[in-house]
């Protein structure tokens, strides 16, 4: 990790007229750490997500990102133009559903390849190849490049939204509930691969999820939600074997009940 924060949340808030999707989040995200963003449904987890990344404008706030030419910009001063391309090259957006992040009636090497495609590689032969490549980084067979993701189970439509989200190199990745409505065992190859993959490439990650395993496995730190507001944050290994906050310890211990 370098000394430089790749993006500085400062004091963001987002209300839906009097009700509050997040309130007064600050914290700053580092190159090739893993943030994970916890708290039960309606904590104002996607909300934080949402607003992040730029798909939500919040109610106040400002959002710091470190850009390649070494200049921070405050990503809700840019324009529309820019942030497209940030999101096209810098960043990747994984869905809870893969719908929301594949073209469901183009082949799965098109889902990839028109990423590649986007930030102007024009070769047929690389951008084949290249496709071929991330299917099998996602483990999926070659042979199924020309197959359309309705033709794939969920795990499967999932790993390719991951590969169609890496294929060009992104330093940022967004996942909302990477795992969610998959089955145990399929969520456990997904993790794994996830983790495999960010560790590789040395990806930072912000992940919103209430599976409090899926933050064990896959982050650094992480965030716990309540109302909003972030009520305690740090090393992922201190917040769940030593919950300081009452919400987080009953959170923590429902699950090892199970
Ligand atoms: N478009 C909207 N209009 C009005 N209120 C909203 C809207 N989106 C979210 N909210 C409210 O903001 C709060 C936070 O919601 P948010 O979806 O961010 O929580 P969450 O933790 O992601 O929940 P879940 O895990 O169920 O997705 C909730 O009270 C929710 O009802």
């Amino acid at each position: 990790m370098t000394d430089t924060p790749l993006l500085k949340v400062h004091d963001v808030s987002k209300f839906y007229g009097n009700r509050i999707g997040c309130r007064n989040i600050s914290f700053e995200l580092w190159p090739g750490e893993v943030l994970a963003i916890v708290g039960e449904s309606g904590s104002g987890k996607t909300t934080l997500l949402n607003c992040i990344s730029t798909r939500l404008m919040p109610t106040t706030g400002s959002v710091e990102y470190h850009m390649r030419d070494g200049s921070y910009r405050d990503l809700y001063r840019m324009n529309e133009a820019e942030r497209r391309f940030l999101m096209r090259t810098d960043w990747g957006f994984v869905h809870q559903n893969p719908a929301d992040g594949l073209r469901m009636a183009v082949s799965a090497g098109a889902n990839v390849g028109e990423r590649l495609m986007a930030i102007g590689d024009r070769h047929y032969g690389k951008i084949r190849a290249s496709a071929i490549d991330w299917l099998e980084r996602v483990e999926i067979d070659a042979d199924r490049i020309d197959d359309q993701p309705r033709a794939f189970s969920g795990g499967m439509r999932q790993r390719l939204q991951i590969a169609r989200n890496l294929v060009t190199g992104p330093r940022l990745v967004f996942m909302d509930e990477p795992t969610g409505g998959l089955d145990v065992s399929v969520q456990a190859r997904l993790l794994d691969l996830v983790r495999g993959l960010v560790n590789d490439l040395g990806l930072s990650a912000i992940i919103v999820t209430h599976d409090l395993a899926v933050a064990r496995l896959l982050s650094h730190r992480m965030m716990v939600m309540k109302d909003g507001y972030i009520i305690e944050h740090g090393l992922t290994d201190r917040v769940l074997d030593d919950p300081r906050e009452p919400y987080t310890q009953l959170l923590v211990s429902s699950i090892l009940q199970v």
